[in-house]
């Protein structure tokens, strides 16, 4: 598989992701861009498309009509959820396997689409953050829950996230789950004068998002126990942070026959 060409069609050319995605496909070795999905610009070429690599890449409005035209390897998609799931189930009806950094899926979804996945033999990706410092702060959050209990999530994104929580923040809380037991935190009479001013909760992890023109993606994870309290960040300051995951997700999709949820699942 190493020197064999993997052939990707892309979804979401034009968007913040997708176009930095387009770039790293373009410059990678054994990586080919074969189409890209977008929901306008049917027939087109991307150098057509403004704010993308000018490439001679045919653009087409729909994935199945795409991929009845086009054999490839591997679905990148990087649009939104509704769009994110539908893209994904065409994506294996025809034997092409999904890299996914759409957030905003439900656990229903992540569920169901793992069985298509195993039926198929077929190997996908999601990923709600491709950042390696982002896994980090999931995996070094996940070792504190062990030695504190008391844990809340501060994410912030830019303003035209459409999705709240982040799906990082859905999955640190997940993974920190799996090392401390379900606990309702705060004072037992705490009443809330402003609705929703004490965030949302995963099994009593408190989650507070912050959406601000000037963020790109950041999280703090905070943890409190007696006389002490200790923060774990991450930011990414511009997407290019996520595209080696991006890279790394699409090579090891090629060798997977069922579906992975996380990075952190298949970097070493
Ligand atoms: N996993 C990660 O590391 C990571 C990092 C950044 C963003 N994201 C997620 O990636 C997604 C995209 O983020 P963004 O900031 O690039 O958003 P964006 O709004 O800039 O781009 C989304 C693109 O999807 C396109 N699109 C929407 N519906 C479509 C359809 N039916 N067919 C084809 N294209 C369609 C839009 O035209 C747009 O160009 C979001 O869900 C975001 O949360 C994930
Ligand atoms: O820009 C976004 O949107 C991002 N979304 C991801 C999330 O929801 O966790 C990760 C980073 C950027």
């Amino acid at each position: 598989m190493n020197d064999q060409t993997i052939r990707i069609v892309l979804a979401g050319p034009r968007g913040k992701m997708g176009s930095e995605a387009v770039k790293m496909v373009a410059e990678t070795k054994n990586f080919e861009l074969i189409a890209a999905v977008d929901s306008r610009n049917n027939g087109k070429q991307l150098k057509d498309l403004e704010g993308v690599l000018p490439l001679e890449v045919p653009v087409y409005d729909d994935l199945e009509d795409c991929l009845i035209a086009n054999e490839c390897d591997v679905l990148i998609d990087l649009t939104t959820p509704e769009t994110g799931r539908k893209h994904m189930e065409i994506a294996f009806r025809h034997g092409v396997r999904p890299v996914v950094g759409t957030t905003g899926f439900s656990d229903q979804d992540v569920t169901e689409l793992s069985q298509i996945a195993n039926e198929k033999r077929l190997g996908a990706v999601i990923a709600p953050n491709f950042a390696v410092g982002a896994v980090l702060m999931m995996k070094f959050s996940q070792m504190a829950a062990k030695y504190f209990q008391d844990v809340e999530i501060i994410e912030q994104h830019h303003d035209q996230k459409l999705d709240a929580p982040s799906g990082t923040a859905v999955k640190t809380a997940q993974m920190i789950t799996q090392n401390r037991d379900e606990k309702h935190q705060g004072h037992p009479d705490e009443k809330e004068t402003i609705q929703g001013v004490r965030g949302g909760s995963i099994e009593g992890i408190r989650i507070h998002s912050v959406r601000l023109p000037g963020l790109v993606a950041h999280q703090e994870v905070l943890f409190g126990g007696e006389g002490q309290t200790l923060t774990i960040r991450h930011d990414s300051i511009n997407r290019a942070s996520f595209m080696p995951g991006v890279k790394l997700a699409v090579e090891t999709v090629m060798k997977l026959d069922t579906l992975v949820y996380g990075l952190e699942n298949i970097i070493d």
